[in-house]
């Protein structure tokens, strides 16, 4: 028997054609370490049960809401709520705003009305937030431009569509915020590519794991609906080449979506016990192990790090870290931004890029061409806290600092090879040391608050320390890891340069790595 708060979407949900099998599920409120509403086993359920199932028709987007329709394609294109997701967002003001005439209206009702996000939190909570990933990525001024640019404009043109005494209430920016903060933590992102995997009989629990980080909760990555209903009379002009592509493009790309339901079910680091599989009709939630009476049912969001978490959907994972005694998110990441080696590189190694300063800007349009990334991903593993530097971050920091990587780059078309030598190494270090600097606060304070003082502090405070501290955990850990092979590598590179390195200092040392990484090269070629 559903609990009675959640009985009105229910009852909405099943008179639609959803299934539930309400005998093995229930909808109540966990703790809000655990979730806050939630959905909980009523019985032992077994491996492959399908707990729930959604109909195609109950997602929401921007094909099954007819607002997209009835603006026209043309004029939601030209208005350019085609990308991003501002469509989507005003989509929902509309049909939230259509109140019993939406068909979604019970789904509305039982959305969340606060967030915890950052994009809702004042400046002083904010500036606890310096120097981790979530600040340049909060979008609140992008989000402000999309709604001051594109859909205050788009509802301001058809008062047929969006009624003007309305427009006051229900099409504020505080409803984009609070549609665009629904979709980030509880959207899911369907792929094309993804249907063609279920179709041939993919192991879908093994197959999609940890796929789904990108924007949105994306819970799950399964098909698109097809696009059969869209309003086309204004595909007509398909004899217009780039449009068609254009079409095409959109076609095949991502499409965020709302699952009523699906949205429901919390997640935490490895604790996914059902998944969301597609079927033609439907999706339905299937238990991937089996799952005890009295047990949470749990999606995942994708096991993102903590910053990740807070940004879209204002939580946080903090559990105990394998091998220490320690707690955070296991799956915390920290990430550095190219620029940082390219100003790394020119302080610790002017010798060397004095002279490559004047094409740096080819280098790195080269490498973003290339499909380099222009923020690195540093992680630790988390069951054996072994850590690697990532291969990329080795092949730019050799790009951009040796002039004979780039020029061989260039001809071979592939980026230097992620070797670890000292000069790459310091340049290196230089960044890791340089990235802690973003923060106002030191790991070491940031610990001790953490050990004493964590209960005396407010949810959005809490959440940005553990933030920064899982980020600057893995910094320390690369710091570390770093300067020992640093020694290393000098102590090698010294060796092998004969008895010439002997008792010279750290200076005079790296004037020969210089000077031995051109003889290495000079070598090589003469070989060939
Ligand atoms: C997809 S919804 C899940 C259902 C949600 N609890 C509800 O009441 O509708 C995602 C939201 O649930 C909460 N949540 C999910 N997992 C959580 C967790 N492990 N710890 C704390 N909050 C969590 C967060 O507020 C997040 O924005």
């Amino acid at each position: 028997m559903p609990s009675p708060e959640i009985l009105p979407f229910f009852a909405w949900f099943q008179s639609h054609d959803g299934f539930i099998d309400t005998d093995a599920m229930d909808v109540i409120q966990f703790p809000p370490s655990e979730g806050g509403r939630g959905a909980v086993a009523l019985k032992d359920i077994p491996e492959g049960h399908t707990v729930f199932a959604i109909p195609r028709s109950l997602v929401l987007s921007t094909r099954t809401s007819t607002l997209p329709q009835r603006f026209g394609e043309n004029a939601w294109k030209k208005a350019k709520l085609h990308q991003g997701w501002s469509g989507l967002i005003l989509c929902m003001m509309w049909e939230a705003a259509g109140g019993s005439h939406s068909k979604w209206s019970a789904y509305f009702e039982s959305l969340p009305t606060s967030f915890d996000t950052p994009m809702f939190w004042n400046d002083e909570d904010l500036a606890e937030l310096k120097g981790t990933s979530v600040v340049d990525k909060l979008g609140k001024d992008q989000a402000e431009k999309d709604f001051a640019e594109k859909v205050l404009p788009a509802v301001l043109s058809r008062p047929d569509l969006f009624n003007s005494q309305d427009i006051p209430t229900k099409y504020t920016l505080e409803t984009y915020h609070l549609m665009g903060t629904r979709i980030s933590s509880r959207s899911f992102t369907l792929e094309k590519e993804e249907e063609e995997k279920e179709h041939h009989g993919a192991d879908h629990s093994a197959e999609n794991e940890g796929a789904n980080t990108s924007m949105g909760s994306a819970m799950d990555i399964d098909a698109p609906p097809s696009h059969e209903h869209q309003g086309d009379e204004e595909h007509a002009d398909e004899g217009h080449e780039e449009e068609h592509e254009e079409v095409e493009e959109e076609e095949d790309s991502p499409e965020v979506v709302m699952i009523p339901l699906a949205d429901i079910l919390n997640a935490r680091y490895k604790t996914e016990n059902v998944k969301l599989f597609y079927e033609p009709d439907c999706l339905k939630m299937v238990s991937t192990k089996p799952i005890k009476a009295g047990e949470q049912i749990w999606n995942t969001y994708g096991d993102l790090p903590n910053a990740e978490l807070l940004r879209g959907f204002g939580h946080i994972d903090y559990l105990p870290l394998p091998g220490t005694n320690k707690f955070g998110n296991p799956g915390d990441v920290v990430e550095v931004r190219a620029d940082l080696f390219v100003q790394c590189a020119l302080e610790v190694h002017p010798d060397l890029t004095k002279d490559a300063e004047g094409e740096l800007m080819e280098r790195i349009d080269w490498w973003l061409e290339e499909g380099g990334d222009d923020v690195f991903v540093l992680e630790v593993d988390p069951d054996t806290s072994q850590l690697e530097i990532p291969p990329p971050v080795l092949s730019f920091t050799r790009l951009i600092l040796l002039q004979a990587e780039w020029e061989r780059a260039k001809s071979k078309g592939k980026p230097p090879k992620p070797t670890q030598d000292a000069k790459t190494l310091a340049v290196f270090l230089a960044v890791l040391e340089k990235r802690l600097q973003a923060y106002d606060t030191t790991l070491k304070a940031d610990e001790t608050v953490l050990a004493t003082q964590l209960n005396t502090f407010s949810l959005n405070k809490r959440h940005a320390l553990i933030v920064r501290v899982g980020e600057k955990r893995i910094v320390h850990a690369y710091l570390d890891k770093t300067r020992f092979l640093l020694d290393d590598a000098r102590t090698k590179e010294a060796a092998a340069s004969g008895s010439k390195s002997n008792g010279k200092g750290k200076r005079q040392r790296e004037a020969d790595d210089s000077e031995k990484d051109g003889a290495g090269r000079r070598s090589k070629r003469h070989v060939r």
